[in-house]
């Protein structure tokens, strides 16, 4: 950083030349001096990032985001003109008049049709569903589902409190008590959530339980219960719900996803011991593209919940005027719907499924997963909604210039906020503070220009899309006579095959996932797998290329 610059606040200890990751891009070109850099310089820079940002959109293929942006550019480059900012609750108007709140109502009234939620949002009626647009991505929409949730089972305040009246909104108490008829041990347990998710879960869920304190069924079975593994007794418990298992037997060439009946007796264990249970599912998941069969899953646990009072429950959470307990009845359960992917397009392959003139025929049936899939109790004959939660990346199938996304539950389920903050004018129900007020927009038009029947077109095409994909990788593994690990789950939109060499890998993003078959055992085969993801973006000529780079000598390293 010499050449004649002033010095810079404080040195570098090292080249950032030779300590940084050596990427396409020659990183001094990007270097910032004191004095900021000449036009000419920064003309130069801005020229090499579009180069390398270009070329490698054009081989986009490893991951699931959507590169076709293309239909933004004129319309909405205006609002990069001014900082939209939807801070607050999106059905609070607030004080920073600078928004598109608006607009984010749009789209999420769009998306509670599509999930079959009761629309338009009401406050005062718990049916109806509310919801944000997320300026993070899935991420952002999972930590606030699994908080929703820890919060909801532990006993926090609702927002709404059937005490309460709009002009004398009564401060709930922070924390319920149990419900008073449990056990001594129920009791203890009756607010402690415990979390379950499938081994082929985004690793957000990690992260949003080590950010949130939930107590996964690994944590606290290995801490409380080492010996009781209900899947295996006296083995160690699994770090998380096993998946289905393929042909070898093991879940590594499985479809990716959940062994609903290994979770069933995972979560009847600590059902039985009084805890709220709170379950995440997957609706195309991030390696293999798998979908959690929620309906399933419903059906088996709901006996479960039934059995240990879980269905519906009496928190205490404090005494009224007349010294009365004040009590709330909620569901002891929480199922979260990671829709990352596939919240934005399983609506519309289920359309094009149920209409006879679109001539579908799903290879399997579309998965249930909204709002609208209920269980019934045969003895009662009280019907259940059993979703709580469902989010969904807008970066993803949808195609955003950046991480964007909706996040929906419903008004009977949500926390009162943990502060009141009068400055911004609006309750502070969502999980940022400054929200991306532009993402509405992005989302707003893009739903704007897609009908229902443009996006059952879109993901019938991407469907084939994936079809041929495996049919042409299946083709080169019969000319190379060799394996290649092809492998499709149903109705995905990857196709997963061998790892091939790092110049591949680099040169179409393909993003990549070793696993052992047998865990257990160190001397099982390792699979090294990369996947490509059949975005609206891919075009055959795409594919055709990646396998022509495929048949090159180089592409496969030999086995080891
Ligand atoms: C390795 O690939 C990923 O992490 C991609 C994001 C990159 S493509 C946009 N998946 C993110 C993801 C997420 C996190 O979503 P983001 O925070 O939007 O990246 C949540 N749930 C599932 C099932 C996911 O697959």
């Amino acid at each position: 950083l010499s050449n004649g610059h002033p010095a810079m606040i404080s040195d570098p200890v090292a080249n950032p030349r030779d300590v940084y990751p050596r990427d396409d891009l020659p990183p001094n070109v990007f270097e910032l001096p004191p004095t900021g850099l000449s036009p000419e310089k920064r003309h130069a820079a801005i020229l090499e990032l579009e180069e390398y940002v270009t070329r490698k959109r054009d081989h986009f293929l490893g991951y699931q985001a959507n590169q076709d942006q293309d239909h933004y550019r004129l319309d909405l480059s205006r609002f990069m003109e001014s900082h939209v900012n939807n801070v607050g609750d999106p059905f609070t108007a607030g004080n920073f008049k600078v928004n598109s709140k608006v607009v984010e109502r749009s789209v999420l009234d769009y998306y509670a049709a599509l999930w079959n939620a009761k629309w338009p949002h009401d406050k005062t009626d718990p049916e109806s569903y509310w919801g944000y647009t997320l300026s993070m991505g899935c991420t952002e929409g999972n930590l606030y589902g699994l908080w929703n949730a820890r919060d909801y089972l532990a006993g926090k305040a609702l927002i709404t409190d059937p005490e309460s009246t709009a002009q004398q909104p009564r401060l709930l108490w922070v924390q319920a008590a149990p419900p008073e008829h449990l056990s001594a041990e129920q009791k203890e347990n009756a607010l402690h959530p415990v979390a379950f998710f499938s081994e082929d879960s985004h690793y957000s869920l990690t992260k949003a339980m080590r950010v949130l304190s939930v107590d996964t069924f690994y944590a606290l079975g290995t801490a409380k219960y080492p010996k009781d593994n209900p899947l295996a007794p006296g083995k160690p418990w699994p770090k998380e719900v096993p998946s289905a298992a393929g042909e070898s037997g093991f879940s590594a060439d499985g479809p990716g996803c959940v062994d609903v009946e290994k979770l069933a007796v995972l979560v009847e264990f600590f059902a039985a011991k009084g805890h709220p249970i709170l379950v995440n599912l997957n609706l195309g998941s991030t390696f293999k593209g798998a979908y959690d069969d929620v309906r399933a899953v419903s059906e088996r646990l709901f006996p479960i919940f039934k059995k240990h009072g879980l269905l519906e429950r009496e928190v205490v959470y404090g005494k009224g005027k007349d010294a009365k307990p004040l009590t709330d009845r909620r569901r002891g359960f929480w199922l979260h719907i990671d829709g990352a992917l596939g919240a934005a397009y399983l609506p519309f392959l289920r359309m094009a499924a149920e209409n006879p003139n679109y001539e579908y025929v799903p290879e399997v049936p579309i998965p249930e997963f909204d709002f609208g899939l209920t269980v019934s109790d045969q003895e009662t004959g009280r019907t259940y909604d059993m979703v709580n939660s469902i989010a969904m990346s807008g970066h993803k199938w949808i195609g955003s210039p950046w991480p964007c996304g909706v996040f929906m539950t419903k008004v009977k389920f949500q926390m009162r906020p943990p502060d009141n903050p009068a400055y911004i004018g609006s309750p502070d129900t969502t999980f940022a503070g400054s929200r991306n007020g532009f993402s509405p927009i992005v989302l707003w038009d893009y739903l704007a220009q897609h009908s229902y029947d443009k996006q059952i077109s879109m993901i019938r095409d991407a469907q084939r899309m994936a079809h041929y994909t495996e049919q042409q990788l299946l083709r080169l593994q019969k000319t190379l006579g060799r394996d290649l690990m092809v492998a499709r789950t149903p109705l995905a939109l990857t196709v997963r095959f061998r790892r091939p060499n790092e110049r591949i890998i680099a040169k179409w993003s393909l993003s990549s996932e070793s696993l052992k078959l047998n865990p257990d055992d160190p001397k099982s085969p390792q699979l090294d797998y990369v996947h490509v993801f059949l975005m609206p973006w891919a075009k055959p000529s795409m594919i055709d290329d990646l396998v022509k780079d495929l048949h090159a000598k180089d592409a496969f390293p030999s086995e080891a």
